[in-house]
């Protein structure tokens, strides 16, 4: 009764139930074997005069991860989802989905083919499609509008959330949730239903329930999803394949849905969206340049954690920590810091807990201003201020005070993370733990480790940071990280626009065409112009107002733009002040308009300097910015500080803003083509030759001579040029 050769197996159990168990470890992806294995059991199934009902579930407790996405990028062979599922619909036999784990993409769109949905209440579903650059094009858009209606259809197929059984159950999505063994429920249910005509339970025939608001609704949505996505085509794509559902018969919208989805599975955006989905879970499997690797190092379990020093990042690390379900010590010096952010942490996690329905973690915490108070944690993350001698005298104190073993790291933006080991009795046991403001929030985490951090502390920092939920990516110690290392070439080039002719908004409209959510002057004004500024003054770049000339904007043998410096000086900071690089109705407001004064400070600045201002367009805008933070990728890899290029992409995508739809920076460089990329960029460097930023790197010119390999391929030409240094 079994056949064990296919990717579905059949068994008959209870004596009249075929169940078809998909077989795809790890997610049961509908790969061309699987879906084979679907179209024959189904079919021996109904053909088997003893077997009065059907279940499908998946192996593993696992029901199906959807489509196989690494099929995409190939000749697709094998029976279509379609067929299949609509098959699956017009049985005679009632037709039961047991949904345990997931059933997301094409996986839900089965299920939705099935009669009957009964999940698991630990199972999640969706239609995640679109955050591959897709749509649900296996009848999902179809199907799901007529079974929940337009509005929730809108929302779960444009956003792609993962619902969880409950809703799923509210939703009308399924008809059952058990926290039984789901396979044995449907089988049960099954047969319950044995010998009933299917006729009212196949979704496809079914009305679709039309708002009263309809061109209302459409619209509105249209306009929230084409603001959002930045220039994504997927989200208006769903839109339009939703409305076809709501407006059309089932086969003429069928037919729209498979048009819409020609024109997404072609794009580059897909391409491109399918890459970051497998660079994020690539950067999980990291690697050290001393062959330290993600297999062969075993974490330390974290049970209690401190935070030293709760300002802005201290206490969103706080609460990241605390949602993950570890004990917290909260330590800070000053009474009044400490007394606002026990408020102001108790505040974040009353309302996350509110959002999730679940209670708020706050016995999780205790606060103290005494370090002796972290003696018994596992791991210490530092968030005091930016300032090396007191993060040496912390961590000093650190280690006298924590009990042997204990992990310290640090939130340093840019400090030397191995010269603060090197200062410790266990280096071994710092690394860098570089957290994105807010750090409750934010996705990214950059674990970084010097040569002296160990293995285990590198994978613990990693394991915490995915416990927290958080795109973690192991980075090399060097001045910025990956992240804020490139986008220094990237604020350099804006500053250097300004003075040649541009304006803020003018950079900032063509960086947010291109999809970033902000353009460089409203993300600095967003920051804080006096955060760069101290660490340029630190750095010794900042020098009195006093001279004019091409003189004045040299430093250290370089161009150097005093820009920023100037308005700083001014006491313009940004949002917080009102003023920056645009202004602000008052301090704290967030609607950044335009400035007159901004404007004549700019023309009154580069008269002062003979600087002829020039028209520049977005294109010349992209080309300098982005190409210099490219530039400046290249050079991290060739530096070993990224291990590949999809670090340096899941750090831009999570961390800084990139638009999904392209890639990453580096994945972007390969889609224009790196001798192009190299080719303006000595372009700009003969312009501009006292700006070391446009000196092509190394590693570009070499990959270009080696005929520009797809992205995939580079880590090869990068260990062949390291192995030659
Ligand atoms: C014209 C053509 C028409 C076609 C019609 C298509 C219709 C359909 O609507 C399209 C789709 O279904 S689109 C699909 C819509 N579905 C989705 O978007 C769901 C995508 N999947 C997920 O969201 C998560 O994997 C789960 C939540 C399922 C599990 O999370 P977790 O437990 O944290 O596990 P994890 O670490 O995430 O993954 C484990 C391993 O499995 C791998 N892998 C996973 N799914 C895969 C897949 N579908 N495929 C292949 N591989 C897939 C993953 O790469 C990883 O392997 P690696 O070697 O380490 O890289
Ligand atoms: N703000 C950001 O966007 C951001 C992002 C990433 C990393 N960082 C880094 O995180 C660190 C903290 O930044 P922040 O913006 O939260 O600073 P902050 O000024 O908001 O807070 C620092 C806190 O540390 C406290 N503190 C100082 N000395 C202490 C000590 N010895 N013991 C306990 N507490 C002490 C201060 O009283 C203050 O409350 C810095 O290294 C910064 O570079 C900041």
């Amino acid at each position: 009764m079994c056949d064990k050769g296919s990717m579905a197996q059949y068994t008959r159990v209870s004596g009249f139930v075929g169940l078809i168990t998909l077989q795809n470890p790890p997610v049961n992806a509908l790969s061309a074997a699987v879906r084979q294995g679907i179209v024959d059991m189904v079919e021996r199934a109904l053909s088997d005069p003893i077997v009065k009902s059907v279940v499908i579930c998946g192996q593993n407790g696992n029901f199906c991860g959807g489509a196989d996405i690494k099929e995409f990028g190939t000749n697709m062979s094998g029976p279509p989802l379609v067929p299949m599922i609509d098959a699956i619909e017009a049985a005679n036999k009632p037709v039961v989905a047991a949904i345990e784990g997931s059933a997301l993409g094409g996986g839900l769109e089965l299920a939705l083919g099935c009669h009957y949905r009964i999940a698991h209440s630990k199972a999640r579903l969706g239609l995640p499609e679109v955050t591959l650059g897709l749509l649900p094009a296996a009848g999902g858009t179809q199907r799901l509008s007529r079974l929940i209606g337009v509005p929730a259809a809108l929302n779960l197929i444009t956003t792609g959330i993962h619902v969880t059984a409950a809703q799923a159950l509210q939703l009308g999505i399924v008809d059952q949730v058990t926290d039984h063994n789901a396979v044995e429920v449907a089988v049960t249910f099954s047969l319950s239903v044995a010998g009933q005509s299917m006729d009212a339970r196949r979704i496809s025939t079914y009305p679709c329930p039309l708002p009263s608001d309809f061109d209302a609704l459409f619209e509105g949505v249209m306009q929230k999803v084409r603001q959002s996505a930045r220039g994504a085509i997927a989200p208006v794509a769903c839109v339009q394949a939703v409305r076809a559902a709501a407006t059309l018969p089932y086969t003429k919208g069928m037919e729209r849905e498979q048009e819409l989805m020609a024109t997404l599975f072609t794009s580059g955006q897909a391409r491109a969206q399918q890459y970051c989905f497998f660079a994020q879970r690539a950067v999980g499997r990291w690697r050290m340049p001393s062959g330290a690797r993600w297999e062969t190092s075993k974490p330390m379990p974290v049970h209690k954690a401190a935070v030293i020093g709760l300002g802005t990042m201290g206490r969103g690390i706080t609460v990241a920590l605390a949602q993950t379900g570890l004990s917290v010590v909260a330590v800070e010096t000053q009474e009044k810091q400490l007394m606002e952010a026990k408020q102001a942490v108790s505040g974040m996690l009353e309302r996350g807990a509110k959002r999730h329905g679940v209670a708020p973690m706050l016995d999780r915490i205790s606060y103290s201003q005494n370090i002796q108070a972290v003696a018994e944690v596992d791991l210490v993350i530092e968030a005091v201020f930016e300032d090396m001698a007191l993060k040496t005298e912390v961590f000093q104190q650190l280690s006298a005070v924590c009990k042997p073993g204990t992990l310290l790291c640090t939130n340093t933006s840019a400090l030397d993370v191995d010269k603060l080991a090197s200062e410790m009795p266990n280096p071994e046991l710092v690394v860098g733990m570089h957290f994105f403001a807010p750090a409750h929030v934010m996705k990214l985490l950059e674990v970084v480790y010097g040569p002296r951090s160990s293995p285990q502390a590198v994978a613990t920092a990693m394991q915490l940071g995915k416990k927290m939920g958080k795109v973690s990516v192991a980075v090399g110690n060097c001045r910025g990280f990956v992240g804020n290392r490139m986008l220094m070439p990237y604020l350099q080039q804006a500053f250097f626009l300004l003075e040649e002719g541009a304006t803020p908004e003018l950079v900032d409209r063509a960086l947010e065409e291109f999809g970033f959510p902000m353009g460089v002057f409203r993300m600095s004004d967003l920051s804080g112009l006096d955060i760069g500024w101290r660490v340029r003054k630190r750095d010794e770049l900042v020098e009195p107002d006093m001279a004019s000339g091409q003189s004045a904007r040299i430093r250290q043998g370089s161009r150097y733009s005093p820009l920023g410096d100037l308005l700083c000086e001014q006491g313009r900071f940004g949002q917080k002040t009102g003023q920056g690089w645009y202004r602000y109705d008052k301090p704290g407001s967030r609607v950044a308009r335009s400035d007159p004064w901004l404007h004549s400070f700019l023309v009154e600045y580069r008269a002062r300097h003979g600087l002829v201002p020039r028209s520049i367009d977005h294109q010349e805008v992209l080309e300098r910015c982005l190409y210099a933070l490219i530039n400046e990728g290249f050079r991290i890899l060739e530096d070993g500080i990224a291990a590949g290029p999809e670090d340096i992409d899941v750090i831009y995508v999570f961390g800084y803003g990139w638009p999904r739809h392209r890639g990453g920076p580096m994945f972007y460089a390969s889609m224009v083509g790196l001798a192009k990329i190299l080719e303006r960029l000595e372009h700009y460097q003969q312009a501009h030759p006292d700006v070391p930023y446009l000196q092509p790197s190394s590693l570009l010119r070499r990959l270009v001579a080696s005929d520009s390999p797809p992205i995939h391929r580079w880590r090869e030409v990068i260990k062949k040029y390291q192995s030659q240094l």
